[in-house]
């Protein structure tokens, strides 16, 4: 049984056991979730019911049996202030008490809270919501609970100190990092997501004891504009950012070689004690970005080098704006920390229909034109990899 200290944050809900045999050495997984944290995620402006999908794929497919199925509770506004600054957190709390949203509040516009990422009736309770439930992942981990803790409601990586920022409120992710880190020496951040994760990285960018990668799209106008492959942190930070910016049409086998040889290169130089993952999936075919080619393939394939290093591990979800790929996606890496199989038949459940016309697992690969030659791949590589030779934490 988990300990229950003051600050337990377990509320554990017995599962039937998965049907493995008792020999397997399969992970023990976390699942972190509640009905009101789905009925939460589901209300956020860009994602709706995107969670309850999520959820409802995973469950389609009997997974919750083999993960130990954790309620997180909501973070504490003492707890969110250890990354974000009082005054963010407070007019944020304010604005979202306001009913009629059409009230322009030009103070908003200091946090990040205007027009292109408004804050709304509930706003406040939600982003602790949201919080809570990485932290409460981060903490099972910590509790050596598990080995993989799960929390694909997370992965809101633009909210920065003092403001709001791509329709994220509370980085959920630095404030898990913060929590992990009361454990481990050193931990390291991979952020998958189309977009850069500016978010984490500029709060640890002048410390060397959270090494963050990012790979993303980086092109002209393209949010949120940072993620050179020279910004490489600042200080005693330097080198501890790593950015790896691609360029449109990337397929699975190229992501894939670059991100398993650029992670090679942090895990030899950086050692780290702990791995946190955003997953963001808003660089798949079909996602009304339309920027990579992606499959869940690659994701999954990247994951399965992440998990050959045998440390913990907390995944988080992120963008994905395509639903049903982004459930495809979540669902499939799920079954790789489980060590399950899936059939590719898409199984009948509440949202069978959105998975047309094929419903199955699997998605084709794009076909857009890809921008990324090998020479300019090579480039990104020689460049990541005189970066980390300054690096020797091993
Ligand atoms: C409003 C949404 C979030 C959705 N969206 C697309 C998808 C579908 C049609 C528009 C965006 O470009 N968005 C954004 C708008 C402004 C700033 C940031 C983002 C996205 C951030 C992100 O995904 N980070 O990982
Ligand atoms: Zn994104």
């Amino acid at each position: 049984m988990a300990r229950r200290g003051k600050d337990s944050v377990l509320t554990e809900i017995t599962n039937k056991n998965c049907p493995v045999d008792k020999k397997s050495d399969l992970r023990r997984v976390v699942y972190v979730y509640s009905d009101d944290l789905i009925a939460v995620c589901d209300q956020l402006p860009k994602v709706q019911c995107r969670a309850r999908m999520v959820h409802s794929l995973i469950s389609a497919y009997d997974l919750s049996r083999c993960m130990r199925c954790v309620s997180p509770r909501p973070a504490r506004e003492d707890e969110v202030t250890l990354f974000h600054s009082s005054d963010y957190v407070d007019c944020l709390k304010r604005l979202s008490a306001i009913e009629d949203d059409e009230k322009y509040d030009e103070e908003a516009e200091e946090f990040g809270l205007s027009y292109d990422c408004p804050a709304y009736p509930g706003v406040f309770e939600h982003a602790c919501v949201l919080a809570g439930a990485t932290m409460t992942a981060a903490t099972c981990l910590m509790s050596d609970l598990c080995d993989v803790a799960v929390n694909w409601c997370g992965g809101w990586h633009h909210a920065k100190r003092h403001e709001a920022s791509g329709f994220c409120y509370f980085n959920d992710i630095v404030l898990g990092i913060l929590k992990l880190r009361q454990k481990y020496e050193r931990v390291l951040y991979v952020d998958l997501d189309l977009h850069h994760g500016d978010g984490v990285e500029d709060a640890f960018c002048a410390t060397n004891k959270v090494m963050t990668v990012s790979f993303h799209k980086y092109s002209p106008g393209f949010f949120p504009g940072t993620g050179r492959l020279t910004d490489t942190g600042m200080g005693t930070g330097r080198y501890y950012s790593v950015n790896v910016p691609l360029k449109d049409g990337i397929t699975d086998a190229q992501f894939v070689s670059v991100f398993t040889r650029v992670m090679e290169l942090a895990r030899v130089s950086y050692a780290p004690g702990v791995l946190v993952c955003q997953c963001g999936a808003d660089g798949l075919t079909g996602d009304p970005m339309e920027a990579f080619n992606l499959t869940p393939s690659a994701h999954s394939q990247c994951l399965q080098y992440l998990l050959s290093w045998n440390i913990p591990l907390l995944l988080v979800g992120g963008g994905g704006y395509n639903f049903a790929n982004t459930a495809r996606c979540w669902t499939v890496l799920t079954s790789v920390v489980t060590g399950q199989q899936l059939r590719s038949e898409i199984p009948e459940h509440e949202a069978f229909t959105e998975y047309g016309p094929d419903f199955e697992l699997e998605l084709q690969a794009g076909n857009k034109i890809n921008r990324n030659t090998n020479e300019y791949i090579e480039g990104i590589l020689q460049q990541v990899k005189e970066n980390l030779s300054h690096v020797s934490c091993g």
